[in-house]
């Protein structure tokens, strides 16, 4: 295997600033993040959808800081140079600022890089407070699937002039409270892209077409190992002649790279 440098954050800003795409995963575990990182995986996110894919819930709301703290763990073990993201669980951020450092702090501990948090406005002064006291944060605006019994399912966000101009100005909000990443589910290509191009910080896409700064799925959608239907933003790497789950990691990474994924017709809102 080739070593890799280990990401940094300004290698991520770098990579955006220079349209090199990146390509993120999420992982829940050594041995996927041992895989991932030899595949050139640049960030792996321990994402609250393990909830979904590993644990057999219906959504992301029941997964416990703790949980999250475990799998960060696992994966840190596993990871050689990637950037690791863990994701904060539902209940653990919400209701105060120092109620989210302690949260934080612990995925930090666990060897999380960045922490990430759902939502917009009332969330900027959270992300102000951990970035100055040390912890990297991503927002995440668009479908946040904690907040999908608010929103009435999961459904594309932004498509509406008002829920476009909400968008921009929340994660303009985001970006001057500190923010260093954001990702956006399920949101227009046409807006994601005004929002890449804008914004400054790289925006990951899941759904949100090939004019983000970069993509992310969730590992086990893309492997097909998923029960059940699919959102219409998953590809299925395994399928054309992927012979291995380390190759099908690998064209996931090219395609990315290569702004070949997603397709706006196929994968796109
Ligand atoms: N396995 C898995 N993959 C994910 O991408 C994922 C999770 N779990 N858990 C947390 C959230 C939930 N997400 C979801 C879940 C369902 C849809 C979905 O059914 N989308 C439909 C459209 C539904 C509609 O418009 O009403 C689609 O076709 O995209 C999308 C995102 C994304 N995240
Ligand atoms: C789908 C990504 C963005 C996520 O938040 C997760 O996997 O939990
Ligand atoms: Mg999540």
């Amino acid at each position: 295997m080739t070593e890799r440098k280990p990401m940094s954050l300004q290698r991520l800003l770098d990579m955006h600033a220079s349209g090199d795409k990146i390509a993120m995963l999420t992982c829940y575990d050594a041995a996927f993040a041992s895989l991932l990182d030899d595949a050139g995986v640049d960030v792996m996110l321990v994402g609250d959808s393990l909830g979904n894919v590993l644990q057999g819930q219906t959504s992301t709301v029941p997964v416990s800081l703790d949980e999250m703290v475990y799998h960060t763990r696992c994966v840190a073990r596993g990871r050689k140079s990637a950037w690791i993201i863990g994701d904060l669980p539902f209940d653990s951020y919400q209701a105060s600022p120092q109620e989210a450092w302690k949260s934080a702090a612990a995925l930090f501990k666990a060897g999380a890089h960045m922490v990430k948090l759902e939502g917009g406005g009332w969330t900027a002064p959270v992300v102000r407070f951990l970035v100055e006291r040390g912890i990297p944060v991503c927002a995440h605006l668009g479908l946040t699937p904690q907040t999908v019994t608010m929103l009435g399912g999961y459904k594309v966000q932004g498509r509406e002039e008002a829920a476009a101009a909400l968008m921009k100005q929340q994660a303009q909000e985001l970006v001057a409270a500190g923010a260093q990443m954001l990702v956006l589910e399920m949101v227009p290509s046409a807006l994601a892209t005004e929002l890449t191009q804008t914004l400054g910080i790289p925006v990951i896409g899941i759904g949100a077409g090939v004019g983000c700064s970069g993509q992310v799925l969730v590992l086990h959608d893309m492997l097909d190992v998923t029960p059940g239907r699919r959102p219409r933003f998953v590809k299925n790497f395994m399928q054309g002649g992927a012979g291995s789950v380390q190759e099908a990691v690998r064209r996931y990474v090219s395609e990315v790279k290569a702004q070949a994924f997603p397709q706006d017709e196929l994968h796109g809102y």
